[in-house]
């Protein structure tokens, strides 16, 4: 069966890619697309959490003008490696510094609290200590770009301080941040999808999301891609608000949309690029029960939910292999992108995900997205295979 692997084109974007010069660069979102203006979508309940949105949305934009530099200038001494041997770049790094700073710097009067993946232990050792100027430069040379912060200069201490506000283990009270500086780092290494992801967790819950994904073609995926195709998304989605999508260079946003598809055959599915952070056998054997017919598409990072929540696939299946434990800043951006586009996110016993545990999901097997309607048969699906797995393997 052929497989769609879904590479970034072009696989290293140049800025002039990234430019957009307006709405009628958008004729593909004709069809199932409705272009409104937010303030006339948002209703009385979802007025909060518009300044945290607002702010949100710069710090995402912000990291990802970094990642995008880093990506373009990759060179192999900007890999490193974690104790759990999981790859992490200077941009990784820098993404986390520059959302803590700019949240911290938007959000003055609130209590800040962030649960994000990366910690400065390695960077704060003799050997770590050149990778850290570079982090510090290439944190300031962003800043220094940017439409509001051009007057900033941080130090090493700051930079340091600043990827450390990520320590926080979330829970069930008051409001955390839930960050993931680079989302699919081994994406980004090849060139492809990756994303950066942060959300707001309010009382447990997820209130509002963000997504950039700066080399997400801004027409659909499964469309033929080609080079020339401007590369570059920001979802953003707000509890009762919608899900909403602009192209990262800033120009208007458009309301998004799940795939209203009920019936399989016409639905295609997303899943993990890395054989070993889902299992592929077994996502092919649900779709081949669910009566799929067409191949995955194999996308790195959380673009899978931006992707999905604008309709250009309509399932996601993620079954990490055995003992493999979940962490929220891989989900929490992505299952709000999606809900709030009008789709479903469940373990595989159809449990909605719960962010009130602290850093790790505390879920049944997988995580499965797709829209109301597929939801059913879907898990009905998911339930006959893992029983069949079960069987063939006592
Ligand atoms: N063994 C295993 N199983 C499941 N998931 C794992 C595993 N190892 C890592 N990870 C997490 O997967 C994140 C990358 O997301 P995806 O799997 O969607 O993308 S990819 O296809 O792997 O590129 C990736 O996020 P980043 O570390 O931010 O890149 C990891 O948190
Ligand atoms: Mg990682
Ligand atoms: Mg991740
Ligand atoms: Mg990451």
């Amino acid at each position: 069966m052929a497989i769609n692997y879904l590479r970034a084109v072009p696989k290293i974007p140049h800025p002039s890619n990234l430019k957009l010069t307006g709405l009628h660069s958008f004729s593909f979102f004709k069809t199932r697309r409705v272009s409104l203006p937010i303030r006339a979508a948002a209703t009385s309940s979802s007025m909060s959490y518009e300044k945290e949105l607002a702010a949100a949305k710069k710090a995402a934009s912000v990291a990802a003008r970094l990642c995008q530099k880093v990506q373009q200038a990759l060179l192999q001494s900007d890999v490193h490696s974690k104790s759990d041997k999981s790859p992490v770049t200077v941009a990784d790094y820098g993404s986390q510094a520059l959302v803590s700073f700019v949240l911290e710097r938007e959000l003055p009067t609130e209590s800040f609290s962030l649960v994000a993946e990366e910690d400065s232990s390695d960077l704060r050792i003799d050997s770590g200590r050149e990778t850290l100027e570079r982090i510090t430069k290439l944190v300031n040379d962003t800043l220094a770009n940017s439409d509001y912060y051009s007057d900033s200069n941080l130090t090493n201490e700051d930079v340091l301080r600043a990827i450390d506000n990520g320590k926080s283990e979330g829970g069930s009270c008051g409001r955390h941040w839930v960050l993931d500086p680079i989302d699919g780092t081994k994406g980004f290494l090849r060139g492809d999808q990756y994303a950066i992801a942060l959300a707001l967790l309010d009382e447990g819950r997820v209130v509002l999301g963000v997504l950039a994904c700066p080399n997400l073609p801004l027409t659909s995926i499964s469309n033929q891609h080609s080079s020339h195709d401007k590369v570059g998304c920001l979802f953003f989605a707000k509890v009762g608000a919608g899900t909403y999508m602009q192209p990262l260079d800033g120009s208007s946003p458009l309301k998004v949309h799940v795939s209203a598809t009920e019936n399989p055959e016409d639905a295609s599915f997303f899943e993990s690029y890395e054989a070993a952070h889902s299992m592929h056998d077994l996502s092919s054997t649900i779709a081949k029960k669910l009566g799929v017919k067409a191949p995955p598409v194999r996308i790195d990072s959380q673009a899978k939910y931006g992707a999905l929540s604008r309709g250009d696939g309509a399932i996601y299946l993620r079954f990490p292999h055995k003992g493999y434990r979940e962490k929220i800043w891989d989900h929490a951006a992505g299952c709000i992108v999606v809900i709030e586009a009008g789709g479903v996110v469940t373990d595989a016993a159809g449990n909605p995900l719960d962010f009130s545990k602290g850093r790790y999901l505390d879920l049944e097997t997988g995580i499965i997205v797709t829209n109301q309607k597929l939801m059913p048969s879907l898990l009905k699906a998911v339930k006959e295979s893992l029983e069949e797995e079960k069987v063939s393997s006592l």
